[in-house]
């Protein structure tokens, strides 16, 4: 594993602008947020113009001397790029440069795996790592025989490598029995919410928007909400009790980022997963980050990935109360709201809607039930909500909330 806290890392930003892509210099902006947040200090940034990435370096070879020399001139540990480097454009870079050569994806990973909680993203980022460094084994293997352990101790040769290989399919397989065992549970716990009838609402939002934020003022609870970008890799999920009595979980998730390397969509699938079985999805936006459309427009994309479609979207422009906030357009969403999740304002209005949407899908029940018929009150209990019972001569007077499926069988 890649350990940027320990000794000083002093790491240099490549990027390359190619015709078809983004701003490079908002994406290298990004990139040193990254950084800092794996404790890496940003010394130096070049970008190269190019029609596409070089196949072989990355940058072409005249970059490579400016990189060398800055690297040089500013003490710099490694350099970082900002897309996923093959493994041979890593190799070859390590060679020409003689320094430490990560990329995005690395990064990432490398931050994944100091802020993973429960067993299952554990699990998760481990797969991704090895799944990362074995098809890169030639090049890490310095890195990896840092790990003591295991892994790659001795020298170098084509024997060891081999041996590395083999551990790592090994490992590979072992989690993915861990993984599939983990996941079994969560489809359990997932299946007895829905018997239960409850709704779920996930929260989902580009990295950093104020999705723990909003779950913690919401509710009450303390789930770990912090300025740096992953700050939440498990979902959680809490009870949020509606003003008028009505009940909604609420699932906090990982936020989603530019260029999340596709593997890695891949392996927090089960994760993000949550989005595709809530029935609401509530989309944080920091609407004080200038990049704000671009993170907009990722959510979008990342949750067609997973095929989250069809769910209403309640949309929170966030941070209002920060300096340069402002509302975008947002076509995709069924409804807006302003709010700020540090504060409270706005989040009124989220609860107003809450409840609405809530009672669209229940209907409002007032009845007397004769002692004998009491076992539909059972069935209330069950599947609906039950707002209050009170016992008479005549019978069991009720105030409930039923869902529409099961109206008929109440009433
Ligand atoms: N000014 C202001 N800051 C906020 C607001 N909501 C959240 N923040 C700050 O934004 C930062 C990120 O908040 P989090 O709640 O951790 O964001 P997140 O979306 O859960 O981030 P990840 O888990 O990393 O994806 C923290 O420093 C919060 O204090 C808000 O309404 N106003
Ligand atoms: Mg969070």
């Amino acid at each position: 594993m890649e350990e940027f806290g320990k000794l000083e890392e002093r790491v240099v930003l490549v990027g390359v602008q190619t015709d078809d892509h983004d701003n490079v210099e908002e994406s290298l902006d990004e990139l040193k947020e990254l950084a800092s947040t794996a404790g890496a200090v940003t010394v130096g940034r070049i970008i190269q113009n190019r029609e596409s990435v070089h196949p072989g370096t990355y940058i072409g070879k005249g970059k490579i001397e400016e990189v060398r020399a800055l690297v040089y001139a500013m003490d710099a540990t490694g350099i970082i790029c900002d897309d996923e480097l093959s493994p041979a454009q890593l190799n070859n870079l390590e060679r020409e440069l003689d320094c430490k050569v990560m990329d995005r994806t690395l990064l990432i990973l490398d931050i994944f795996a100091a802020r993973a909680i429960t067993s299952e993203g554990k699990i998760q980022v481990e797969l991704a790592q090895l799944r990362y460094r074995s098809a890169r084994l030639v090049g890490l293997r310095e890195s990896l025989s840092r790990l003591g352990g295991g892994i790659g101790t001795r020298g170098p040769g084509e024997k060891k490598l081999e041996t590395d290989r083999r551990l790592i399919r090994t490992r590979i397989s072992a989690l993915k029995q861990e993984l599939s065992q983990v996941e079994k549970h969560r489809e359990l716990i997932r299946s007895s919410r829905a018997r239960g009838n409850m709704k779920t609402a996930a929260i989902v939002g580009y990295t950093n928007a104020g999705k723990s934020t909003l779950l913690n003022t919401l509710t009450g609870s303390e789930v770990l909400s912090e300025d740096k970008l992953f700050a939440t890799l498990d979902p959680t999920t809490r009870l949020l009790n509606l003003k008028d009595g009505q009940q909604i979980l609420l699932t906090d998730t990982v936020g989603f980022i530019h260029k999340l390397p596709h593997h890695l969509v891949e392996a927090f699938k089960s994760t993000l997963e949550e989005a595709k079985y809530a029935d609401y999805i509530i989309h944080v936006v920091d609407s004080s980050n200038p990049q704000a459309e671009m993170q907009m427009h990722v959510v979008y994309e990342t949750l067609k990935e997973l095929g989250v479609m069809g769910k209403k979207i309640i949309t929170l422009f966030n941070k209002q109360d920060a300096p340069g906030a402002c509302v975008l357009r947002d076509f995709k969403s069924d409804y807006t709201l302003k709010v700020s999740a540090k504060t409270g304002e706005g989040l009124a209005d989220l609860n107003d809607l809450l409840e609405k949407l809530l009672a669209e899908e229940q209907i409002y029940v007032e009845r007397l039930f004769p002692y004998q018929e009491a076992g539909k009150i059972q069935l209330i209990r069950e599947y609906g909500q039950l707002i209050s019972e009170e016992y008479t001569e005549e019978g069991i007077a009720v105030k409930a909330r039923v869902p529409k499926e099961i109206y008929a069988r109440v009433v």
